[in-house]
């Protein structure tokens, strides 16, 4: 139950053979300090040589990976199938079971590899990680790519003295009631992922010893990890009931994390993280996935810059010295703990007072920016005690995102792998935006710190840029597994037009790619509880008072931005970066047709200033109809999603698009061009059989722009009923990131076991 004492179930042992064919287990005292299903402590001696251990080619993803766009369309039906919110597994989401497992497993280790990082090693290196004596070897095991770890001693584990608490209380409980496991959805569940964990991991054999059994009781978590009980957890009738209530009920209501024995550190680390800093749906991502992560029971942390001063987070009080660009610069970290994620952010004058442009200056100080970054980053689960206790790098995964991270997998690999160190720690690159790639002259190279021998992952020729070092392709080449945010993406990133100069590095590794479609934040993004509707006229509303609702924010809406308040008006939205991707220059194109319509258009944006001057320009020339909002307003970009009726999205290209999604979950029906995500995720208005989402167009042109608005403003104005269908399926689709979450942990429990 949640926050009560839990005995918590241990997975069985996994089985493994050496090289003879004898069966390799672990000690049964050691045994509840891992879970990691792969990885077992032999006896120092026991294994051999290292061996390149074989990499396991996914065919199946391949063969997922290359599925035709077409059957694709089939959204609804897919949709309709997803879960529904993933429950915590405990008070803390799963983190308090996990922090216990992070405390017993073996310290953290920092050893002679990371100085190659540029880190000057400082007394404090000693006081949060003991450095311990590994050894680490294979020991050959016919049937999988599994390394078995040795050491010869029991590891020590050092606690640094957390007594002091941090100066504010975290917000640690959820504001928004989440349901109680379903039992009988839970345990098909498990089934179904411990099925796939057989199908995809080495495949164990029945376990010979009895399953050990873990008293968590024994382990005070106040010692540990310092954050204040809730109120409620005061009333000691409450505790008391709870502690009956847990410990009589547990065996039928606590089956455990649902990612069951997958669990793992999960490192989340991107440029961006909503809602501290955010340009995009970068930010969104990275600010919703990794607590989805954590609600499936990972420990999950999210490693972001500091680029202004953000009120929750406090200075752990460690530092750190990394090179970049040739100077060592002095690094520090500052953590909060929310929502069951751990938040670390990279404190360093480089990022400082960056809070409103965070990519700015010159190619060569984002560089050095993003160097600085990842040498950083790659480093945290050694050195920020989070909760009192670092993750360490056992049973490690980082997703790094888009090309600001690309040289995470990078470093990982020379710093650290290549000597022995980090062997089970992967790493997962995300593309959400290929179109940026960090490309520079080869001469930049050295500014890396890479040995010489890697410029020859980074080098790369197109006919655009000639001969150049690109970041984004050596990433992917390095990284264990790659995700990009759609299928339909993934699908055109593997073609000239749509791989921007990295196709073939695409599809040489089409083996370790997956497609995932994004989900919605509905803490952020959901009608019902919408802070941004709560003033000037707004209103929260839900499917069965969309009427009502949807009214009232589009009258809101007009009467903030000085249009005519009228119902019987389609109000069509744009929101999004002003660049060639999104395409509103197509827009600008339409604009005659579209002025001539009973209509009228808001857009919001901010970017290019010749786009950002355009939107100014239509709203000059048509003020009757038009608004150009121009700027980065996320109310504004709520209450466009909530009062419009039509959110129009003519992108050239885009890996998936979160603003569609947004829509249909606000009951505005997308009009877009058929690219990418928004295909994946846009099925077609069929009016005949009263099915499809929206109106797509298939290409990125003004007269197939207006071709689709004329169908959509002839069903909006003569066929409510259909218009109605169009809003409802839009709003009853489960777009949530749980379920894109479990399609993640498929592909880290990948990288985890096939390399
Ligand atoms: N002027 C403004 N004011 C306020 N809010 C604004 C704004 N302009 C944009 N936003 C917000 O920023 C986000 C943009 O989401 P997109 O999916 O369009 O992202 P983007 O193209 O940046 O990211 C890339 O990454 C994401 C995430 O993977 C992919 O969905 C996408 O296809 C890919 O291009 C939305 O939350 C939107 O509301």
């Amino acid at each position: 139950s949640q926050g009560g004492p839990r005995l918590g179930r241990v997975a069985a042992p996994p089985i493994l053979r050496d090289g003879a064919g004898r069966l390799v287990l672990r000690s049964p005292q050691r045994a509840p300090r891992r879970r990691d299903a792969a990885v077992v402590w032999a006896e120092a001696g026991e294994g051999g040589e290292e061996e390149e251990t074989e990499r396991v080619k996914d065919d199946e993803v391949a063969a997922g990976a290359w599925q035709p766009p077409r059957s694709r369309r089939s959204g609804v039906s897919k949709v309709a199938k997803r879960r529904g919110p993933a429950p915590p597994v405990g008070r803390y989401g799963s983190g308090d079971a996990a922090r216990a497992r992070g405390a017993a497993a073996p310290a953290p280790r920092q050893d002679a590899a990371s100085s190659q990082n540029g880190a000057l090693v400082t007394g404090d290196d000693k006081s949060a990680v003991s450095a311990l004596s590994f050894t680490i070897v294979k020991v050959p095991a016919p049937d999988s790519g599994v390394i078995l770890p040795s050491v010869g001693k029991e590891p020590e584990i050092v606690v640094p003295d957390t007594t002091a608490p941090p100066p504010f209380d975290f917000n640690f409980v959820s504001s928004v009631p989440i349901p109680r496991p379903d039992l009988a959805d839970n345990a098909e569940l498990t089934e179904e992922k411990s099925a796939k964990v057989v199908e995809s991991a080495p495949k164990p054999e029945a376990p010979p010893s009895p399953i050990p059994v873990v008293h968590e009781e024994a382990w005070d978590f106040n010692k540990y990890i310092d954050f204040n009980e809730p109120v409620a957890a005061k009333d000691d009738r409450w505790v008391a009931e709870d502690v009956a209530a847990s410990s009589e009920n547990y065996q039928y209501y606590d089956s455990g994390p649902l990612a069951g024995e997958n669990v793992m550190n999960v490192i989340v680390v991107s440029a961006e993280c909503s809602p501290w800093c955010k340009t995009g749906g970068l930010g969104d991502v990275a600010g919703a996935l990794p607590k989805a992560l954590a609600r499936r029971g990972h420990r999950v942390m999210v490693v972001v810059p500091r680029y202004g001063e953000y009120e929750e987070a406090y200075d752990v009080g460690i530092r750190k010295y990394y090179k970049a660009a040739g100077q060592d610069l002095e690094v520090k970290y500052f953590h909060a703990y929310i929502d069951g994620v751990d938040f670390v952010f990279i404190d360093a004058p480089l990022f400082r007072h960056r809070q409103d442009d965070i990519y700015g200056g010159s190619r060569q100080e984002i560089m050095k920016r993003m160097i600085l970054f990842c040498k950083a980053a790659v480093e945290v689960p050694w050195h920020v005690p989070c909760g009192g206790v670092p993750y360490g790098d056992g049973n490690l995964v980082f997703i790094a995102n888009d090309w600001h991270t690309a040289l995470l997998p990078v470093y990982l690999k020379a710093y650290y792998r290549d000597h022995g160190s980090m062997q089970y720690a992967r790493s997962v690159l995300v593309i959400h935006n290929i179109a940026h790639q960090g490309r520079g002259p080869v001469d930049e190279f050295p500014y890396m710190d890479l040995p010489d021998h890697y410029v020859e992952h980074f080098k790369l020729y197109d006919p655009v840029g000639g001969e150049h070092a690109n970041i984004f392709g050596a990433g992917l080449k390095m990284a264990d597994r790659v995700v990009t945010v759609s299928p339909g993406y993934l699908w055109e990133l593997k073609t000239v037009e749509g791989g921007w100069g990295l196709h073939d590095i695409i599809r040489q590794n089409d083996w370790k790619m997956n497609g995932i479609v994004n989900g919605i934040d509905y803490k952020e993004w959901n009608p019902e509880v919408d802070v941004h509707l709560r003033s000037d006229g707004y209103t929260n509303y839900v499917l069965s008072s969309l009427d009502a609702g949807k009214r009232q924010c589009k009258a809101a809406l007009q009467r903030e931005l000085g249009l005519e308040e009228r119902d019987d008006v389609l109000l069509i939205g744009f929101i999004g970066r002003l660049d060639g991707q999104k395409g509103v220059d197509i827009i600008g194109d339409a604009m005659p047709w579209i002025v001539s319509q009973d209509v009228q258009l808001v857009m919001l944006g901010s970017g290019r200033r010749d786009l950002e001057v355009m939107l100014q320009r239509f709203e000059a020339q048509h003020k009757s109809k038009v608004r150009g909002w121009v700027g980065f307003s996320v109310p504004m970009a709520h209450r466009i999603t909530a009062g419009a009726d039509v959110l129009v999205m003519p992108s050239r290209f885009e890996p998936c698009g979160l603003n569609q999604l947004y829509a249909m979950a606000y009951g505005t029906v997308p009009v877009v061009h058929a690219v990418g995500g928004l295909r994946d995720t846009v099925t077609p208005f069929d009016p005949f059989g009263d099915a499809g989402l929206g109106w797509t167009f298939d290409r990125a042109e003004p007269h197939k722009l207006i071709e689709a608005l004329g169908h959509c403003l002839d069903t909006y104005r003569n066929y409510k009923e259909s218009w109605r269908g169009l809003q409802e399926r839009g709003m009853s689709q489960d777009l949530s990131w749980d379920h894109a979450a479990q399609l993640y942990e498929d592909v880290l429990v990948k990288a985890k076991y096939q390399w």
